[in-house]
């Protein structure tokens, strides 16, 4: 059954990432960006302190959104064919953000970088000791993946939010799939799909020689 309007669905993120990757290796673009949807949804429910981060998403995935539903859909049903279209017609900056600022390539590569982060505090929260502090394993992920291309305000500033994550039990809860040993489950089994996503998207960039867009 679908989750209520609003609220957070671990089972629907985990749906969406899986839906995402096709039985050739394509990534489609619809249910990459259903998945960032869900995953925003839960980062709202936390509060206040996390709306920076999560207008920045938000931003990034409605610039995606428009390519997807635009007049050239066609180009972005999958990562594939986004990245060929995009290419074969100078739509991407490659040296300096200039005439093409907000290109799927570049949008997608600062989520692309997001999904490692997300990956390593799912891993992280999934494996670490009852005890453990989220906000520890969220910094440790955070240090070992997307800070490094943040500056160094805006890695203050979540290393700050952080601080105001809940303790590793709590958390679990509120991911809405029962217990936190079923939320654990829950994590083991969406993980595969993530890094999927994931590993083809990064195979991808590099092909096109693409993770350092500007
Ligand atoms: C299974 C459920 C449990 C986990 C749920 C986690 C929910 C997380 C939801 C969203 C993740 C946030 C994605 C953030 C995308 C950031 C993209 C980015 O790097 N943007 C920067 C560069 O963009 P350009 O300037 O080049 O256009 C931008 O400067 C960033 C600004 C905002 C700060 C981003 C901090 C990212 C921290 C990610 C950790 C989120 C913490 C969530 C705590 C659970």
């Amino acid at each position: 059954m679908a989750a209520a309007a609003g609220a957070f669905s671990l089972r629907e993120v985990l749906g969406a990432f899986q839906a995402a990757v096709t039985e050739r290796r394509e990534v489609l673009l619809g249910p990459y960006l259903r998945g960032w949807r869900g995953l925003v949804r839960f980062l709202n429910s936390l509060g206040a302190i996390f709306s920076f981060i999560s207008k920045d998403a938000v931003a990034k995935i409605q610039i995606m959104e428009s390519y997807c539903g635009g007049e050239r859909q066609e180009e972005y049903r999958t990562l594939q064919s986004m990245v060929a279209y995009e290419l074969a017609s100078g739509l991407v900056d490659l040296q300096r953000r200039s005439e093409h600022p907000d290109s799927g390539c570049r949008t997608v590569l600062r989520l692309h970088r997001a999904l490692r982060w997300l990956q390593l505090f799912l891993e992280g929260l999934r494996t670490a000791q009852e005890d453990s502090k989220t906000s520890t394993i969220c910094t440790d992920s955070y240090n070992a993946s997307l800070a490094t291309y943040h500056p160094w305000v805006v890695r203050k500033a979540a290393t700050v939010a952080f601080c105001a994550l809940p303790s590793r039990n709590a958390f679990l809860e509120i991911m809405n799939v029962g217990t936190p040993e079923e939320a654990v489950v829950m994590l083991g089994d969406a993980l595969p799909h993530i890094s999927s996503v994931y590993g083809i998207t990064e195979e991808l960039y590099a092909q096109h020689k693409l993770l350092n867009l500007p």
